[in-house]
């Protein structure tokens, strides 16, 4: 079943007349995950920031975007207000500025828990504590009475992971889930998605300008550069045999990059 289908999607500054994105359409099934793939500034972010109104008023947007049926570029406000508190949960790309730091973790994901779910604190401090164990927090009591500077980047990561994750919507999109972090823990903020995603069967859509992110969590990727799409499909076919010439620069580069870590760690064992 088809959960979410952009259409010929555009996106317009209109005091600076710039394109900020043209012509991006993609479907995605429940249950799979679908990677947006290109480099800074291409218009990844303001794809779906668009699709989901969290975009200024002089920011102009059209084509379609549906969620299940309803196109949510022509909704009311309170119902796209609706859909992105229950429906569709966004991961932002930094989580140091997306928590407040005058307040504890715990405080934090009651409030947001008590408002999207509408239940009790004492409810939401139950989700909060199971959510924190599902992805993978052992700790949980204690990291709930932490304030967001008390906490590690992977750590503050998986904190919003687990708010994403409590509401239980039906897609959630990870911008940049591992950018900020080192490679350690940007490993295990990927396995805590591939735990998800075996586990509860939810729709991803992940923001990345990094391929091996892209290539080990999605099975479909759209490339974009220079605001407009020019690569979409099958994650595996795309990245073996990429058609256009921007995706088949990015295969190369990761190649040769990853070539040069293994000669690289070759030597260090040589010398050790
Ligand atoms: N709030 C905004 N208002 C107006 N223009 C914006 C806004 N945010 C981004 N843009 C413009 O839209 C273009 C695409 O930005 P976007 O953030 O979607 O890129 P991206 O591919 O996600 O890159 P990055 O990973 O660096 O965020 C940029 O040229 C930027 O100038």
């Amino acid at each position: 079943m088809v959960m979410l289908e952009v259409k010929n999607l555009s996106i317009q500054d209109t005091q600076s007349n710039e394109v900020i994105v043209e012509d991006i359409s993609f479907k995605l099934e429940r249950g799979r995950s679908l990677g947006i793939v290109g480099e800074s500034g291409s218009g990844k972010s303001m794809t779906v920031k668009g699709m989901l109104g969290l975009i200024a008023p002089w920011i102009t947007v059209s084509g379609a975007a549906y969620f299940e049926d309803a196109d949510m570029l022509r909704m009311k406000t309170k119902s796209i207000r609706d859909i992105r508190a229950r429906h569709i949960s966004m991961i932002l790309q930094d989580a140091m500025s997306a928590f407040d730091s005058l307040d504890t973790i715990g405080k934090q994901m009651q409030e947001t828990l008590c408002e999207n779910l509408i239940i009790s604190r004492t409810e939401a401090k139950q989700v909060s504590l199971r959510e924190l164990e599902r992805v993978g927090i052992k700790e949980a009591a204690q990291v709930l009475k932490k304030y967001p500077h008390q906490l590690s980047g992977g750590m503050l990561q998986r904190c919003m992971i687990a708010i994403a994750a409590a509401v239980q919507p039906d897609i959630i999109i990870a911008d940049e889930p591992t950018t900020a972090l080192d490679a350690i823990t940007q490993k295990e903020v990927i396995a805590t998605f591939q735990h998800l995603q075996a586990q509860s069967g939810t729709t991803f859509i992940f923001i990345s300008h990094d391929l091996g992110v892209i290539q080990q969590l999605t099975e479909d990727v759209l490339v974009m550069k220079d605001a407009k799409q020019v690569e979409y499909g099958r994650t595996e076919n795309v990245f073996q045999h990429p058609q256009n010439e921007y995706t088949k620069y990015l295969v190369d580069t990761r190649i040769k990059l990853t070539r040069a870590f293994e000669q690289s760690m070759r030597k260090d064992s040589y010398h050790a």
